[in-house]
Formats: structure tokens, C-alpha cells, sequence
């Protein structure tokens, strides 16, 4: 059974590597990171950072997330990230993305007796 940090790493991590001026990424991404099975999941950010420096996120002070846990924090400083976000005319089992490149201040749920990312909340 895969953890929730596993999950995490599988459906947010993509250090090391970027878009570029890819379109496709986030197609080839969300199929190849198991997102588009069962359904086209909605919306998916990628974060192209190290995993150390996202795990810091959870040493930052807490915050409220979307749900109300209380459970979040907020990265100090931006990161290069991808949202993928379905396009309107995509249909299952053809899951089609548009790809935008930012750089933003992510906002992570962390979780766990060493706390870590286990969820990927918005970016700001
Ligand atoms: N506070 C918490 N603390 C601890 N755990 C928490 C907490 N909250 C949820 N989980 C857990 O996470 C699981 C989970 O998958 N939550 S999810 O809201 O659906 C994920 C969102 C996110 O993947 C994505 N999204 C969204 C925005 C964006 O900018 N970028 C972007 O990628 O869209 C998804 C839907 O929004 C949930 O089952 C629960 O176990």
C-alpha cells in the first residue's frame, strides 16, 4: 500500500526536470504519474524542486488549510512549479492538460511523527 508521503512524492515531485517549452507535459506527465485512471484528475501542480527543500515547507509555522485542518504551511520563498488543469473539451478516457510554467509560493499539508508533505494544498 502506498503511504500518503509516497503519494505525495508520485503525484507533486518532478525535481530536476521542467516543461521547458514542452505543451505536452502535462499530458505525458499526468498518464505517466497514474492521474488519469478511473477519471482525469482535475488539477495537479508539479513541483520542480529538490525533496529536501519541499520537505522544509513543514518547518514553516502552521496554517489553516482549504479543509480546516490546521495542518499546512506556506513555503518562504517560491519554487518553480507546473500546474497541469484539464482542458474544457477533455474527456475521459482522453485526459487533456493545458501546461503553465510559475513560480510561486507553494502551500503544503505536512503530516507524521517526522513530519512530511502529504498533501499539496495551492500555490500563492
Ligand atoms: N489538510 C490536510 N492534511 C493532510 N492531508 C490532507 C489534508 N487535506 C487533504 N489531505 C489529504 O490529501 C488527500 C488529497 O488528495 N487531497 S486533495 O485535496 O484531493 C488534493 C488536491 C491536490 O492534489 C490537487 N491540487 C489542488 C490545488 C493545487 O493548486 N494543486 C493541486 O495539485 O487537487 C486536489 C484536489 O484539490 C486527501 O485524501 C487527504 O488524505
Amino acid at each position: 500500500r502506498e503511504s500518503a508521503a509516497k503519494k505525495f512524492q508520485r503525484q507533486h515531485m518532478d525535481s530536476g526536470n521542467s516543461p521547458g517549452n514542452n505543451t505536452n507535459y502535462c499530458n505525458q506527465m499526468m498518464k505517466r504519474r497514474k492521474m488519469t485512471r478511473g477519471w482525469c484528475k482535475p488539477v495537479n501542480t508539479f513541483v520542480h524542486e529538490s525533496l529536501e527543500d519541499v520537505k522544509a515547507i513543514c518547518s514553516e509555522k502552521n496554517i489553516t488549510c482549504k479543509n480546516g485542518q490546521y495542518n499546512c504551511h506556506q513555503s518562504n520563498s517560491t519554487m518553480n512549479i507546473t500546474d497541469c488543469r484539464q482542458t474544457g473539451s477533455s474527456r475521459y478516457p482522453n485526459c487533456v492538460y493545458k501546461t503553465t510554467k510559475l513560480q510561486k509560493r507553494i502551500i503544503v499539508a505536512c503530516e507524521g511523527n517526522v513530519s512530511v508533505p502529504v498533501h499539496l494544498d495551492a500555490f500563492v
